[in-house]
């Protein structure tokens, strides 16, 4: 049992060699630790001997009491804790923190199974929480390791949606491949954003999750049973390479050649790629190509004549943005994707499915600001009380929460969609919904975000400490207003297709 002691106890303990204080019921022992502290001897030595709480809370996450347990040296007697030490894998009390379903309202679409699938995937991935920090620390190379863990808990299948490419996955929390629908996809998508700082997660599962389909639906049998278990074990990694320094979003205008070998045998590529994600660390690039009549899709492999180098990006290193070359990189034609000449069908096919990922984790993102500028109003303290008092902290938190919550609603609903309709209708019907909804969710992020910023002051642009999360929110979210369809064009498609269907004889 641990020793307890009288707070009487404690306040003889207020020098500098021999210094405690308490936090929360607990008695720590800080002489030994004053002239390592990272906010120096000052803070400390005004609390000498003291009850510390406030203070400790108003300066700290409560992740600097776990790490730094060692200096706990007992508790104040007949005193309990009043702050809840959070269990990573444990569903957030705060309110807002989760989706509807996971607060205890009633929910239409989520069931048994994409309860036990989100508690399954919580736990895995907060068992990995501190790799994935510490890849946005270095130079962001996501280790074999880690991809093979991930690999192995079925967790990068789970990422491209239903389908039979589950069969034989070993899918968390025991769900059949039969019962795995887009909402689990959806809890896989807001379980990474949970954990994974937003541009690792880029490198670890952005790349391979727009370019596995293209693998998936168009390659040739033996190609696809070589690399799909490859992809989906983490062995190995593939990225996909469609955006040109000149061509941007507009992909008819790609310039990369593959010219067919006299003898038939294969292709030589030649040309330039930029922002490609991943594709610093990929083994393979899924690569739009022009070929003698239009555009086509190959699978290269990284070998000779394709070299890639980092692009300095201002949200992550370890996206692993790549400017990729092609250098007379021979390409076998079995490597070809769907039919030569016709690979704007491949790379269209996935964009309702890359975008409704993208909401996925958009949405995730804004409810952990939330939960993040809930608890900091809670327990900051200026001019003598919380942040929360103040109307004007309320009324922007108020605005992020209705942003979040509306948003989520309407992803919500295309999931549903996603769920009930064949490939051909909700390439059909889809589109424009889902290309409004991705506009929308980076408009939801600008604003969560600017919200977030304002309630953390100094520390939303501090990437250690209590802001850590706010900042990196500031940091990244603009990334996904460009990616996967400018917010600008994306707003355009939506409503160009709700056009297509405009009834002729509608006037006011
Ligand atoms: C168990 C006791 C404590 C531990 C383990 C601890 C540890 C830490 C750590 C790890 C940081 C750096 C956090 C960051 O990255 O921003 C920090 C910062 C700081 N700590 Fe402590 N601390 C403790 C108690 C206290 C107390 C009682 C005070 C008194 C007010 C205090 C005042 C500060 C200040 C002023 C900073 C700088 C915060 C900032 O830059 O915003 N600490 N502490």
């Amino acid at each position: 049992m641990s020793k307890t002691f009288t707070r009487e106890e404690v306040a003889r303990h207020a020098a500098e060699d021999d210094l405690w204080i308490i936090i929360d019921s607990a008695v720590y022992d800080m002489s030994r630790f004053i002239d390592l502290h990272p906010g120096g001897a000052f803070p400390i030595l005004e609390l000498a001997g003291k009850d510390a709480t406030d203070a400790f809370y108003g300066l700290h996450r409560q992740e600097v009491l776990i790490k730094y347990n060692r200096y706990k040296i007992g508790s104040i007697a007949n005193e309990k804790p009043q702050i809840e030490l959070r269990e990573g894998a444990s569903i957030s009390k705060v309110p807002y923190a989760e989706s509807s379903a996971w607060m205890g309202f009633k929910s239409a679409y989520f069931k048994e199974s994409h309860f036990k699938f989100r508690i399954a995937v919580r736990e895995i991935m907060s068992g990995l929480e501190a790799d994935f920090r510490e890849l946005e620390q270095t130079d962001g190379k996501p280790s074999d390791e880690l991809m093979q863990k991930l690999g192995a808990a079925g967790l990068l299948a789970c990422n491209v949606g239903p389908g039979p490419h589950l069969r034989g996955v070993n899918i968390p929390g025991g769900v059949t491949a039969d019962e795995f629908d887009y909402f689990h996809e959806m809890i896989v998508h807001e379980e990474f954003a949970r954990v994974v700082p937003r541009g690792v997660d880029d490198g670890v599962i952005g790349g391979f999750v727009i370019s596995i389909p293209t693998i998936i639906n168009f390659a040739k049998p033996q190609l696809r049973e070589k690399i799909v278990p490859e992809a989906f074990s983490g062995k190995k990694r593939i990225c996909l390479a469609i955006t040109e320094p000149y061509a941007g979003s507009d992909v008819a205008r790609i310039r990369t050649t593959a010219k067919l070998s006299a003898d038939g045998s294969h292709y030589i590529v030649n040309g330039v790629k930029k922002w490609i994600t991943g594709g610093r660390f990929a083994d393979y690039f899924s690569t739009a190509v022009r070929t003698d009549k239009g555009l086509s899709m190959l699978l290269i492999e990284r070998g000779d004549g394709v070299e890639t180098k980092a692009i300095r990006t201002s949200y992550s290193p370890s996206a692993g943005t790549a400017y990729v070359t092609f250098e007379n990189a021979k390409v076998p034609v079995e490597n070809l994707l769907g039919v030569e000449n016709q690979g704007f069908k491949v790379v269209l096919s996935n964009f309702n499915h890359e975008r409704l990922v993208m909401l996925m984790g958009a949405s995730y993102a804004g409810r952990i600001a939330v939960e993040e500028c809930f608890k900091w109003a809670n327990q900051r303290k200026v001019f003598g009380k919380r942040l929360i008092d103040q109307p004007v902290i309320r009324n922007k938190l108020a605005d992020m929460i209705a942003q979040v919550e509306s948003f989520h609603n309407w992803l919500e609903n295309l999931t549903f969609q996603m769920n009930h309709m064949d490939y051909k209708e909700q390439a059909e019907k889809l589109a424009g919904p889902i290309a409004l909804a991705k506009y929308q969710s980076t408009r939801m992020l600008h604003s969560v975000s600017d919200n977030a910023c304002q309630i953390f002051g100094g520390r939303a642009i501090t990437k250690t400490g209590m802001g850590r999360y706010v900042e990196m929110l500031q940091r990244t979210y603009k990334f996904s207003a460009i990616l996967g369809g400018s917010e600008e064009i994306m707003a355009d498609l939506g409503v160009r297709q709700a056009l297509k269907n405009f009834p002729t004889g509608a006037r006011l």
